[in-house]
């Protein structure tokens, strides 16, 4: 019986222990967030540890004060006495003088803190960003994962200087009541613990709270993104076309605000939950407080304390009473801030798997580029997008791929890139495979221009000169590059030429029109000439015929040296190349070059016939 009611005892012992790590280990971020914002700014957290110190006596130092006035006053008024008058004036003289530091404390404070703010903010979207630029692209494509970066930008260059703040507060909080407590324990030896017990229903109350918000504010992820997403197809100006002609303005905005409604819903049963607990425990501690007070008043009618005494207890119930309540807060917040933290945290430590390849060239110098038996599916999906390609293009070779919508070619380009690793088979460069080759290297090899590539907001000769950003600023090797993609009479002919700013999202920016843009990204494909790898997925599906033609009569002159990679729909343009490789259903039909599949009679002749059969 005995040894049962020991183990019950040990058991329960052990869960109590197990729930305050619990709550404890939720705390673990508050030193991480300091070291944070000393590494931030040293000096000011010094001047921001030294302030807090000071403003958490001072409080007490001012009670005390008042005591002395009081009494001070009370001797001067029985007795007449001048050195009475004189003690209780130069007291008020005193209290004013550590009123007037009190406050100048909480400005710096304050002060600090913004400073602080400022700097915190731009050290951790830095921080993020850089994380950010370390992801390979299918994080970028995963939701979940792009919906922690998202989570940690959009709370956390607050959220560290919060809880540095919240912690220094309960620092101050704590020393106030220290202060308080060693005022109090003159009184009596019950009053600071019975106080402090009556808080502590308040304080789990705050905690559990503070981590249904947290939850909350986790699932909410997917529709915060939604509601992101509406807010950017309303107010952007590549939007605002479509947006207007289909008159989806009204559509869009009540989804929008049906989305609100469902999250302000849940917002508000949190917050009325949290108000009307927070309030009915919180009346326990102002009972608590009450009823000593009422305590301090009996005795001082008993004379059993002066009326210095009663005031100094008094005025260090009313601040203890709102220490003890700003505390509650803080550790609330302190909380909340930590499970924001750790989202942060989580997204910053996530472990990239990063494949290890250095090398700098390959086994067999100038073998190209080979695919051997590549099979690739997309995460999350069941089919594959390729199934057991083979090819191989020796160097200056040029290569077309053919094939229908969704056949495969983007895809076959992404893993030529390493932007993303074949499920099955090898892609060579040179005899090694590319995961062996240092990242940097391979693609310092490759100049690639996707279908859907960047406008960048910058000027022209920037958005050429991003092909090799080494020579971002180099105007000879934009004009050259440009030359070769037919854009530089166009670029001459615009007021600022080369320097012109691109876009609207900027003062003066110039809007270029489908083939204009497009000859800027072909002038960007041409900029890195140090590639022998150019990839071009239909580069010329938006200019005019003449410019076409032009483009592609050369392309075999420019691309003398280059391995080139050529998607196209039209016919007419990959007839130039060495080999055509009709993709079907992510595998490949046919390959051969312009005359041998078209004697082969397959889909390669069927579709040539078709678009040959519409120009005549
Ligand atoms: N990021 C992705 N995640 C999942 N599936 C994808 C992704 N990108 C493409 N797919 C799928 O992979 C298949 C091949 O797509 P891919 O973009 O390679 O086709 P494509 O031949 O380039 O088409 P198009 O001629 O329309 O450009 C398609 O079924 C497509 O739905």
């Amino acid at each position: 019986m005995k040894n049962m009611i020991r183990r019950k005892k040990a058991n329960a012992a052990r869960l109590i222990w197990q729930r305050l790590r619990q709550y404890l280990g939720l705390f673990q971020y508050n030193a991480r967030a300091i070291i944070l914002v000393w590494s931030t700014n040293r000096i000011l957290t010094i001047v921001l540890a030294i302030l807090t110190l000071i403003a958490g006596l001072l409080p007490g130092a001012v009670a005390y004060i008042g005591k002395l006035i009081v009494d001070a006053v009370v001797h001067a008024s029985g007795e007449a006495q001048t050195n009475y008058r004189t003690n209780a004036l130069s007291y008020v003289g005193l209290e004013a003088l550590l009123v007037i530091l009190l406050t100048g404390t909480q400005r710096s404070l304050s002060l600090c803190q913004s400073l602080l703010r400022v700097q915190l903010g731009q050290k951790v979207n830095v921080l993020i960003l850089e994380k950010a630029l370390t992801l390979d692209l299918p994080y970028f494509e995963d939701s979940e994962f792009y919906d922690k970066m998202n989570t940690a930008r959009r709370e956390a260059s607050s959220r560290p200087l919060s809880l540095v703040n919240r912690t220094f507060k309960l620092v101050q909080d704590a020393l106030s009541l220290v202060a308080y407590g060693g005022l109090l324990l003159q009184f009596s030896v019950w009053a600071v613990p019975v106080l402090a017990f009556s808080a502590v229903p308040a304080f789990v109350a705050e905690t559990r709270f503070a981590l249904e918000a947290f939850r909350l504010f986790r699932w909410r992820s997917p529709e915060n993104r939604q509601q992101s997403y509406l807010e950017t197809l309303i107010a952007r100006e590549d939007y605002a076309k479509e947006v207007k002609l289909y008159q989806l303005g009204p559509m869009l905005l009540q989804r929008y605000r049906d989305i609100f409604q469902r999250l302000y819903g849940e917002d508000r049963d949190l917050t009325v939950r949290r108000g009307f607990w927070g309030f009915l425990l919180g009346l326990l501690s102002i009972a608590a407080f009450y009823l000593a007070y009422a305590w301090i008043v009996l005795e001082a009618i008993a004379h059993r304390i002066t009326l210095g005494d009663m005031t100094m207890y008094l005025m260090v119930f009313r601040q203890g009473q709102s220490t003890f309540s700003s505390i509650l807060t803080s550790i609330g917040g302190m909380y909340e801030d930590n499970l924001y933290l750790s989202n942060l945290y989580e997204f910053l430590e996530q472990e990239i798997p990063k494949s290890n390849g250095q090398a700098t060239f390959g086994l067999i110098p100038h073998d190209g580029v080979r695919f051997e038996d590549v099979y690739f599916t997309y995460p999350g999906k069941s089919q594959p997008a390729l199934k057991g390609i083979s090819l191989h293009l020796k160097p200056g070779e040029k290569l077309a791929i053919v094939g229908e919508n969704g056949s495969g070619k983007t895809t076959l380009i992404k893993l030529l890139t390493r932007l993303y690793v074949p499920s099955r088979g090898r892609i060579l460069l040179d005899g090694l495979d590319l995961q062996s080759w240092d990242i940097s290297v391979l693609h310092r090899r490759m100049s690639v221009i996707f279908q859907d590539f960047v406008r960048y907001q910058f000027t022209v000769g920037e958005n050429v000169g991003v092909g090799d950003v080494k020579n971002l600023e180099d105007l000879e090797r934009w004009q050259i590059a440009s030359e070769k993609s037919q854009a530089k009479p166009f670029i001459e002919s615009m007021p600022n030429g080369f320097f012109t700013q691109l876009g609207r999202w900027f003062k003066g920016g110039t809007e270029l029109s489908g083939g204009q843009w497009q000859k800027i990204a072909l002038a960007r494909a041409f900029m890195r000439t140090e590639a022998d790898i150019l990839v071009l997925d239909e580069p010329t599906a938006a200019m005019d015929a003449m410019a076409e033609a032009e483009i592609f009569e050369r392309l075999s002159q420019l691309t003398k040296n280059q391995m080139l990679v050529l998607i196209s729909h039209r016919f007419s343009t990959v007839r130039i190349a060495d080999k055509i490789v009709v993709l079907s259903e992510g595998t490949i039909l046919e390959q051969g070059t312009h005359a041998e599949l078209l004697k082969a009679q397959g889909l390669y002749q069927k579709l040539f016939s078709i678009q040959a059969a519409g120009y005549q």
